[in-house]
């Protein structure tokens, strides 16, 4: 059967979007890697091991390259939370960008935050107890 293994994204800091992602986000570091041929390093970051099933993240930094037009078509990536509100404190208090305070979707009862991450990528938040479709 597929499986869903990780979203890359390339950002301008390699270091910067590690510390974001572990300290502020709380992914954990997994693996890193260095292609010195085509000036690229790749850190993979989330929130269980890649080899128990659980989707990741890959950070994309190519050498000498601080920052990208995103365009207007990348959405977000989101994260399921026992807890959003607490989680959206914690990260503000971690000097985290929190975009869209925690609370219900407009019109709907599932209840979801944004932040920001240092590329300005988004990353939402999913109360996973208030989420429809049977997630919660
Ligand atoms: C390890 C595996 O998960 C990969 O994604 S390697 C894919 C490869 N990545 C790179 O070459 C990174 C540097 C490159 N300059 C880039 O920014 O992508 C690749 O084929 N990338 C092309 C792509 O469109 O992702
Ligand atoms: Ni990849």
């Amino acid at each position: 059967m597929a499986q869903l293994l990780h979203t890359m994204l390339r950002v301008g800091n390699l270091e910067r979007s590690i510390e974001f992602y572990t300290n502020v986000l709380g992914m954990k570091l997994l693996r890193q890697s260095e292609n010195a041929e085509y000036k690229y390093t790749l850190a993979f970051v989330g929130y269980g091991e890649e080899s128990s099933g659980s989707a990741v993240i890959e950070l994309t930094y190519n050498w000498g390259t601080e920052s990208y037009d995103h365009g207007n078509a990348f959405g977000h990536i989101a994260i399921g939370e026992e807890d959003i509100y607490a989680r959206c404190e914690a990260i503000a208090a971690a000097g985290g960008k929190v975009i869209r305070p925690a609370g219900p979707v407009a019109g709907g009862t599932t209840e979801i935050a944004f932040v920001e991450d240092p590329d300005g990528y988004k990353i939402e938040f999913i109360q996973m107890s208030s989420a429809e479709n049977g997630l919660g």
